[in-house]
């Protein structure tokens, strides 16, 4: 549940936007992203989200569903455009993002009382992210849904997916800790996290994530204090330095990354994320998630695209067994 919108990417690398030439058009939005690399896995995914009513937004519905996710949750808001992200790519670690994302979303106009909450329910996995926190309805809508989640004994995720552009600076959070609509930074975010932690069963973060939620950013440090939130278990993405994952029951996994030559980074976090979901819908132990998922992420640090770029399982395997992405 959360973001999407449509990824226009250079096809020039090493280069600002002042001066690229062409682009492609991809599938975008982490947890579109994330429903994607499930499906590519085998997974049976589902997206709840919104567009625009327009081209791009019919665009999304044909990609989602050419990339076998369900889009029966999924509506038009009317006057509202599509989202459209850009990026630069500076390989191998800098790729800025520009979210074109104004008035406002459609992705943030998701009302809680239009949730189908049975299917919310029952899904084996929920994922959603820091993001849908940003901004009502979406807000009470992702907190709607994390609720009716908590007793059901089924894994929910929430990815703290930090992007600061989509919070509103200048406002602190008032003593009761209540936050007036529109405002945020992240003293607002954290307390906002802190609600939607307590409801999830899985936190999932890179380290500017972490640091944000927890006010952590040394990977152990951030992995306990994400623990201490209530969740059984806390990934800590570290990007080119690999992965950091701990349980409550005291199980823990530390993978190295896997030698890559990077392309584009960006969409790593979202293989990973839909790897970790197929880890844990098979039941895998913790160490074996995380290889894979980390091999995942690799695979697309190595490619260009983020949705259209995430692996197949035969992929995936090889590079877990060979090391090399
Ligand atoms: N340059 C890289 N080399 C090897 N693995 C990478 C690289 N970038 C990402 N990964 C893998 O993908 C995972 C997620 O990437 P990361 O950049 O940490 O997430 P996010 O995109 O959410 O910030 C990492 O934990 C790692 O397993
Ligand atoms: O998340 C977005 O809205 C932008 C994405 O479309 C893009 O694919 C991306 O940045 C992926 O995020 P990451 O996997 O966390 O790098």
């Amino acid at each position: 549940m959360g973001r999407i919108g449509v990824d226009v990417y250079p096809l020039q690398s090493g280069v600002s936007l002042a001066e690229v030439e062409t682009f492609g058009k991809f599938l975008g939005g982490s947890p579109a992203n994330v429903a994607v690399a499930a499906a590519r896995l085998g997974r049976r995914t589902a997206v709840i989200t919104r567009t625009g009513e327009d081209p791009f937004g019919e665009y999304l519905h044909r990609a989602l569903r050419e990339f076998g996710v369900d889009d029966r949750w999924v509506t038009p808001v009317a006057g509202l455009p599509t989202p459209v992200t850009f990026c630069e790519i500076f390989p191998p670690d800098d790729f800025p993002l520009y979210f074109y994302r104004q008035p406002k979303a459609p992705d943030l106009v998701i009302h809680a009382d239009e949730l189908d909450l049975d299917a919310i329910r029952t899904a084996r996995i929920f994922w959603t992210t820091g993001t849908g926190l940003s901004e009502e309805p979406s807000r009470s809508a992702t907190f709607t849904a994390l609720e009716a989640r908590a007793k059901s004994g089924l894994a929910t995720v929430f990815d703290l997916d930090w992007r600061p552009m989509f919070w509103k600076d200048g406002v602190t959070v008032a003593g009761d800790g209540s936050v007036p609509e529109g405002a945020g930074g992240p003293a607002a975010a954290r307390a906002f996290y802190e609600r939607a932690l307590a409801h999830a069963t899985v936190a999932v973060g890179n380290l500017d994530e972490c640091e944000v939620a927890t006010g952590e950013r040394e990977p152990g440090a951030a992995a306990r204090a994400l623990l201490a939130t209530g969740v059984e278990l806390a990934v800590v993405k570290q990007g080119p330095k690999g992965v950091l994952a701990m349980t409550r029951d005291g199980a823990s996994a530390e993978v190295p990354p896997v030698p890559v030559d990077v392309v584009n980074g960006l969409g790593a976090g979202d293989a990973f994320g839909g790897a970790l979901c197929h880890g844990l819908l098979c039941g895998w132990e913790l160490e074996r998630t995380m290889r894979y998922a980390n091999a995942a992420g690799a695979l697309v640090a190595s490619r260009l695209a983020c949705s259209s770029a995430m692996p197949y399982p035969g992929e995936v395997d090889t590079v877990v067994r060979e090391g090399r992405a």
